[in-house]
């Protein structure tokens, strides 16, 4: 079993060793963890934010432990180089196409939500967030418009079958939830949203026992914090996932708090290929400070085991432990506490 640990820039290093700390201490019998050069930190040692040689250890893994790219250093780079294409680009080569986000008020942070107690208590939902594909990936440049002006420019485009498979990973997540779906897009406008609620009202047929709604974006963010309970999965695209994703993070309490598991199709003999990240990024604000919150990075460890190593119950005695530190009130700035990023990753070593 072979886990590739690519910490990146930022916080990142600091929030994945509290997380390799955790699977360290659960002395799985025959795992290996092989660290990789990703992002800014690669871009300065190899001139490329993800060299060749990263790309062959998280091919060769069962599964990629990914902490955050972006390095304000890099922001000027010419856009292919900058750390962020990172991400992208193992997304992409990898065929990591389904982003499942789960977000779920943990038992004693009712209070720490940015929404009134009794609307955060009430959330358990799953973002599933499509991630091939989007403006993300379209056609971009710059131009010059006819009447002399500079213009920038992104294509948008879903074809049908990027739509249909993530369609049949929700519908099959709603299966094992409360079987609710709400496919989130723009299809008052945008084409390349009406093609993309057609394909999800065709998969639907499949999966008569789902309850399928659509909602248009602007509505979702606005219902995300009206009556979060509401949702259960949340289909949507690329740069709507991107962006309801950190908006359900401080509905659930903290952008610290929420994991990620990006999967595809390739099936190794643990389980399913995936990368796990958390789903902030590298925070250059607090990073080196010892301030960052762990426990997103933590949790998409815990994942990791459960979908690419088939170790349900390691990844169980994670959450628990996650769980339990959260209820006992070892709390980062972020969620109003004083506890640093080490202290965290300790108080969840020592409840595991
Ligand atoms: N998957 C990735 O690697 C991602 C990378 N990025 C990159 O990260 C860099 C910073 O981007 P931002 O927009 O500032 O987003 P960010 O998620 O890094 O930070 C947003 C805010 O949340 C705070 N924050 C984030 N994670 C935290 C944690 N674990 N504990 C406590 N506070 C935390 C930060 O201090 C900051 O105030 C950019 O270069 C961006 O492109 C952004 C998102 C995802
Ligand atoms: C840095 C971006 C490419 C990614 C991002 O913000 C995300 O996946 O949440
Ligand atoms: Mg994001």
């Amino acid at each position: 079993m072979k886990i590739a640990v690519l910490a990146g820039d930022g916080i990142g290093p600091e929030v994945t060793r509290e997380a390799v700390g955790v699977i360290e201490r659960l002395a799985i019998p025959g795992l290996e963890m092989t660290d990789a050069l990703v992002g800014g930190v690669a871009y300065k040692a190899t001139g490329h934010p993800l060299p060749p040689e990263t790309l062959e250890i998280a091919r060769a893994s069962d599964g990629i432990l990914f902490g955050a790219v972006g390095d304000p250093d890099c922001d000027s780079l010419e856009r292919h180089l900058r750390p962020e294409q990172a991400i992208l680009g193992l997304r992409k080569a990898l065929t990591l196409f389904a982003n499942l986000r789960p977000a779920k008020v943990f038992a004693g942070l009712e209070g720490h939500s940015a929404l009134r107690p009794e609307v955060a208590g009430a959330i358990d939902l799953v973002i599933v967030r499509e991630l091939n594909g989007d403006v993300y990936f379209g056609e971009k440049g710059f131009r010059t418009a006819a009447n002399g002006d500079r213009e920038g420019y992104d294509v948008m485009s879903y074809s049908d079958s990027e739509v249909r498979r993530i369609a049949h990973v929700a519908f099959r997540t709603a299966m094992g939830r409360a079987r609710r779906l709400c496919s989130v897009d723009k299809a008052n406008v945008l084409e390349t949203s009406q093609l993309w609620r057609d394909v999800v009202i065709e998969v639907a047929q499949e999966y008569p026992e789902v309850a399928l709604e659509h909602m248009y974006v602007d509505n979702a963010a606005m219902q995300l914090v009206r009556a979060p309970g509401k949702f259960d999965v949340v289909l949507t695209g690329n740069l709507f996932g991107d962006i309801l994703s950190d908006q359900a993070s401080m509905c659930v309490g903290s952008i610290g708090l929420l994991a990620s598991a990006s999967l595809g199709e390739r099936e190794t003999a643990h389980g399913t290929f995936g990368l796990y990240e958390p789903i902030h990024g590298s925070a250059p604000d607090i990073a080196g400070k010892g301030l960052a919150n762990p426990m997103a990075t933590i949790l998409s460890a815990a994942m990791l085991l459960r979908h690419s190593l088939g170790l349900a119950a390691e990844a169980d005695r994670i959450e628990a432990a996650v769980a339990k530190t959260l209820a006992d009130g070892i709390l980062g700035g972020d969620l109003g506490g004083s506890a640093g990023t080490t202290e965290i990753g300790d108080a969840v070593l020592a409840r595991l």
